[in-house]
C-alpha cells in the first residue's frame, strides 16, 4: 500500500488497522481485547463487570422480550449474497445527510443516564465519538449538561435527541441552548413519552430519574429552574426528589403531544429535524406531510411496546413509502457489521447503535464504548469488502435475499 491515501478511504484504513492490531498484540504481546469481539458475549461480560440495576437498565426491555427478539430475527431472515473480484480493497464509508457529509453511515443512539454505567458518562462518550468520528447524539434523558457534552465532544459531529416538554417554554429553552452549543441536527423521539412495562427494572425497583439521574437537561436549564424556584421557593439543589417530580411530568407526563405541534418545533428549529420511534407507514408519511427532513425507524430497542414488530420488518415498506421524499435512519438490534449493511441495502441512509456501546461503557468506561464501536467499524469495514461493495451507495437489494425457512435459529458461539 503506498503513502498516500485519499481522505475519502482514511476511515476504511483506520478500522481495518484495528483488525490487524489486534491479532499483532495476540500473536506478539500476548495482549488481548478488554472487551470481547464477539456481539454474543457482551452482553454477559457486561452482566458479570457492572451493578445489577445498572445492567438491568441497559438490558431491559418490554415485558417479556417478544420485541427484542423479533429485532433480532429480523435480521437473521435477510442474508448478503457476496460478490467476488470487485475493486474493493480501498473503501469509502461517507454519506451526506441533510447536505453534511459523514464520514460513515453510523451513529451514536441517543441514550440517557450514561452515569448509571459508568462515571466517565455522556462526556467521555462525546469525546470518543469525536475521536471516532462518529455522531453523537445527546439524550435529553442524560446526566451531562447539553453545553459540557458540547464541550467534549470538541468539533465531532452531534445532534440532539429532545424528550419533548409539555411545557413549551422549555421546549424553547432547549432548543436553543442545543443550538447554541453547535448541534446541527435534532431528534424528536417520540415512542417514549411514558416507560414502557419492564419487568427487569421493575422487579429491581429501579428507574434513575425519580433521583433526578438523567435529569441534567432540566436542572441546567434556566427557565426550568427560574420556574421550579418560583414554585417551590428553593434551588432545585435543595429539593432534588420534587425537582425530579416537576421535571419528568414534564417530559415522561404520560401524555403525548400531537402531529400538528411539530409546526411549533418546526418554527423553532432552523435545522434538520428527525422523528425518531416510526414502525407505521402511515405515521412516515405523517411525517413527511409534517415537513419533517427525516425518521427513525426504531422501536427503542423493543424497551417500549412489547409484542411490536421487528424494527427491521417495518423498514422496506416504509423506505417504499417514504424513502425518496425524505432521509431514512434506522435503529434496534444492530449488533453486526452485518446488519449495518443489511440496513443499509434495505434503505437506510445511516444506522444509529445502542446497547452494544453502552454494554462496552459499563464494562470499563469510554474505553470500553471506543472499543466496541471501533470493533464494530472494523467488521462493517471489512465485511462491505468482502461482500463486494467499495462504498455505501452500492449497497441495495441486489445483494440480499430473504429467506423464509426455519430453522434458522439462534446459535451460541
Ligand atoms: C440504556 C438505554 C437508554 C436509552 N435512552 C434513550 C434516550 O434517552 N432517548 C432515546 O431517544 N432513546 C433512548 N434509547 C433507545 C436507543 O436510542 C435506541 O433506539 C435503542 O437502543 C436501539 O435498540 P438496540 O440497543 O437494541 O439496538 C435508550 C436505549 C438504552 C439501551
Ligand atoms: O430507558 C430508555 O429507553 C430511555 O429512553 C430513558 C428514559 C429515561 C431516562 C433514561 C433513559
Amino acid at each position: 500500500m503506498g503513502d498516500h491515501v485519499e481522505q475519502r478511504f482514511l476511515a476504511s484504513q483506520r478500522f481495518k488497522r484495528h483488525q490487524f492490531n489486534i491479532y499483532e498484540n495476540g500473536m506478539l504481546r500476548n495482549q488481548f481485547p478488554t472487551v470481547t469481539t464477539n456481539p454474543n458475549k457482551l452482553e454477559q461480560q457486561a452482566r458479570d463487570s457492572m451493578e445489577a440495576k445498572g445492567f438491568n437498565f441497559i438490558f431491559g426491555g418490554a415485558g417479556e422480550h417478544a420485541t427484542m427478539d423479533a429485532n433480532r430475527l429480523a435480521f437473521r431472515q435477510w442474508k448478503l449474497i457476496p460478490r467476488m473480484l470487485l475493486p474493493t480493497s480501498q473503501r469509502d464509508l461517507s454519506v451526506t445527510l441533510f447536505g453534511i457529509e459523514y464520514s460513515t453511515p453510523v451513529l451514536f443512539a441517543p441514550v440517557g443516564a450514561h452515569c448509571v454505567f459508568h462515571a466517565d458518562g455522556e462526556c467521555g462518550v462525546a469525546e470518543v465519538a469525536a475521536d471516532l468520528d462518529i455522531t453523537y447524539i445527546h439524550s435529553t434523558a442524560a446526566t451531562a449538561s447539553i453545553e459540557d457534552a458540547a464541550r467534549a465532544n470538541g468539533n465531532g459531529p452531534r445532534w440532539f435527541q429532545l424528550y419533548w416538554p409539555q411545557n413549551d417554554e422549555i421546549t424553547l429553552s432547549l432548543l436553543n441552548r442545543a443550538s447554541r452549543s453547535g448541534y446541527s441536527t435534532l431528534v424528536i423521539t417520540l415512542d417514549t413519552w411514558s416507560l414502557g412495562w419492564r419487568p427487569a427494572n421493575l422487579d429491581g425497583g429501579f428507574v434513575p430519574f425519580i433521583k433526578g439521574v438523567g435529569d441534567q437537561a432540566g436542572f441546567s436549564d434556566p427557565v426550568f429552574r427560574q420556574q421550579f424556584k418560583k414554585n417551590y421557593g428553593v434551588e432545585v439543589e435543595e429539593d432534588i426528589i420534587s425537582a425530579a417530580a416537576e421535571w419528568n411530568k414534564d417530559i415522561f407526563s404520560g401524555q403525548a403531544h400531537t402531529w400538528e405541534q411539530l409546526e411549533f418545533i418546526k418554527s423553532h428549529w432552523s435545522g434538520p429535524i428527525v422523528v425518531k420511534g416510526i414502525q407505521h407507514v402511515d405515521d412516515a408519511r405523517m411525517a413527511l406531510k409534517m415537513g419533517m427532513d427525516g425518521i427513525i425507524v426504531s422501536n427503542h430497542g423493543g424497551r417500549q411496546v412489547d409484542g411490536a414488530l421487528g424494527s427491521l420488518e417495518a423498514l422496506p415498506e416504509i423506505v417504499h413509502a417514504v424513502g425518496k421524499d425524505m432521509t431514512v435512519l434506522f435503529d434496534s438490534g444492530v449488533r453486526t457489521g452485518a446488519d449495518i449493511i443489511k440496513a443499509l441495502c434495505l434503505g437506510a441512509k445511516g444506522v444509529l447503535i445502542g446497547r452494544p456501546w453502552v454494554y462496552g461503557l459499563g464494562i470499563c468506561g469510554k474505553a470500553g464504548a471506543k472499543e466496541v464501536m471501533m470493533g464494530l467499524l472494523a467488521d462493517f469495514d471489512q465485511t462491505l469488502g468482502l461482500t463486494g461493495i467499495r462504498s455505501i451507495s452500492q449497497c441495495n437489494r441486489s445483494i440480499l435475499r430473504r429467506i423464509t425457512y426455519g430453522g434458522d435459529r439462534h446459535t451460541s458461539l
